[in-house]
């Protein structure tokens, strides 16, 4: 992909740009970078010529007053950028890193990532894989292992036509949450969160069972309710343990590393229950992502850990992302009723510009991995300044903070599904009426290693909130402000109180 001579093509010397960003107040990943472990070094082949300044001249915070709170990285983060520009570097807790908010250098970022990305893992995560020895799939993986599986599951995930095999998935998993919406007889949505974890894992199911799912869901019904559950309380764990080293923690016994212990066995564990239940039944099926694995020959290892490890990956990113969705949607009732209007005149969801507006301004508002990190395999040059091999940098894109800066979307801080519609090129925000930067809000990453459940997350969050608009109103509960915070992933800082009216016009 770009190789030498882009890091050759490097942008001017920080010294001599403009500041990128501006002032901006606004409202979320310590935990993935306290104590966070990066993937093992590989030994590199020659070095790229140096072409930036060294990075000691690289701003620093310095005696900027300030600390970074493990819940509120992002605006601690999107300070400093205010304060030192967009490239700045910084020690949280005990790493040292890049933090990158400028979108041409932020893709440039991906161009340099090598054929074999890195990104951080969670210590805890990699600590109890080690101790336990635990094979884990694809977000843990590296190397060639990490490649052969790519190669073997992106056909599977992201072919085009694959999107009619989600959709159906998707539909019944929708239509179901919808029943269980009417027939509940309160307004109020109880347990938001945990029914949307359900909802995430029901899908992924729905997905790798094809049209076996009907027929079988019910007998895991409670399995899977379980399951989600413990997803839920893996995720919390996790955040807890983001605060202290896992080896410590582990040889101290201390209830924390047990209690991230319990939850992760169990979740392990009923995980691997069901896709043991699941592979028989589906190599006699006609279809499903199960199948699809099982003909491209992949082993009954493989085919265990990458699941587990999808039902994970699905359970929180999804949920929270069609959370702060829904809250989006509740807060502006104006647009709400547009997108539901809209609905009428649709004969292809998957297609309507607005619905793909709401769901891509919910993910640049609040993506649920504000920090996307990458371990930069060779020297390098990003924003003008040279990343030593030896120092073994560490980069950090700062997806909250590009998301809402005014240079890449005008009036950032507003809910604007419309902003993504497409416009003539001569229009002065570019192809898009309100976006400057599209690159600016990369929720999924970008490259070799990004996010591979993009499709379906896309086709889950589409499908669903189509279902829900079409008969419901929802409406926002909480009086109080409601902020976006990190528990490994960005949450809303208190519970969510959504309520459903039903829509008598559309
Ligand atoms: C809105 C929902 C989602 C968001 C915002 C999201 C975001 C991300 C991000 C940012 C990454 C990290 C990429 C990197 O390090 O560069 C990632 C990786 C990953 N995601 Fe998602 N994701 C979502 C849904 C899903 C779903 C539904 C699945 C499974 C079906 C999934 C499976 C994975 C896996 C397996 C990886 C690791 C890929 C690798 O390392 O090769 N994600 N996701």
């Amino acid at each position: 992909m770009w190789s030498a001579l882009r890091v050759a093509a490097a942008p001017p010397a920080p010294a001599a740009r403009p500041l990128l960003m501006a002032a901006r107040t606004s409202p979320s990943l310590p935990s993935l970078l306290a104590g966070a472990r990066t993937s093992p070094r590989r030994r590199q082949h020659g070095s790229a010529p140096r072409r930036g300044l060294p990075i000691d001249a690289m701003p620093t915070p310095g005696d900027l007053p300030g600390t970074p709170s493990p819940a509120r990285l992002h605006e601690y983060v999107d300070q400093r950028h205010r304060q030192l520009g967009p490239v700045f570097r910084d020690r949280i807790g005990p790493v040292s890193a890049v933090f990158v908010a400028d979108p041409d250098e932020m893709r440039r970022t991906f161009g340099l990532e090598g054929k074999y990305p890195m990104h951080v893992l969670p210590d805890a995560w990699v600590h109890y894989n080690q101790l336990y020895g635990v094979k884990r799939g694809l977000f843990f993986m590296d190397g060639e292992d990490w490649l052969r599986m790519r190669r073997l599951m992106n056909p599977l995930m992201m072919r085009p036509d694959q999107g009619d095999v989600f959709s159906s998935a998707c539909q019944h998993v929708a239509e179901s949450l919808v029943s269980r919406w009417r027939a509940q007889g309160t307004r109020l949505i109880n347990d938001l969160e945990a029914q949307l974890y359900k909802w995430s894992l029901d899908t992924v199911i729905a997905v790798l069972m094809g049209p076996l799912y009907e027929a079988h869901s019910h007998k895991w019904n409670d399995d899977v309710k379980y399951l989600a559950q413990n997803i839920h309380k893996v995720f919390l764990e996790t955040g807890n343990m983001s605060l202290i080293s896992a080896k410590d923690a582990q040889e101290g016994q201390l209830s924390v590393w047990k209690r991230f212990v319990s939850t992760v066995d169990t979740s392990l564990t009923t995980a691997r229950s069901l896709v043991l239940q699941m592979i028989p039944l589906c190599s006699d099926s006609s279809a499903g992502l199960l199948k699809g694995m099982i003909e491209s020959g992949m082993s009954e290892d493989d085919i265990i850990k990458v699941v587990i490890d999808f039902i994970i990956a699905a359970g929180d990113t999804t949920a929270l992302s069609l959370q702060w969705t829904l809250y989006l949607l509740a807060k502006n009732p104006t647009v709400q009723e547009q997108v539901a209007t809209s609905l009428s005149q649709e004969t292809d969801i998957m297609q309507s510009a607005l619905v793909r507006g709401v769901v891509r301004e919910a993910l640049r508002l609040y993506p649920v991995a504000p920090f996307l990190t990458r371990i930069m395999p060779q020297s390098c040059v990003i924003g003008g300044y040279e990343l030593p091999p030896k120092a073994r940098e560490l980069v950090l894109l700062s997806l909250f903070t590009s998301g809402r800066h005014a240079k890449n979307f005008p009036d950032p801080e507003k809910f604007w599904p419309d902003r993504w519609l497409r416009t003539s090129h001569e229009s002065p925000h570019g192809s898009y009426r309100g976006v400057l930067s599209p690159h600016a809000s990369m929720p999924f990453a970008m490259g070799a290693r990004s996010c591979i459940g993009r499709k379906l997350a896309e086709t889950q969050m589409i499908t669903t909130l189509t279902a829900i608009l079409r008969v419901f109103q929802i409406e926002l509960l909480n009086t109080e402000n409601i902020d976006m915070v990190l528990r490994l992933v960005a949450v809303p800082s208190t519970p969510l109180k959504l309520a459903l009216r039903p829509r008598t016009t559309i």
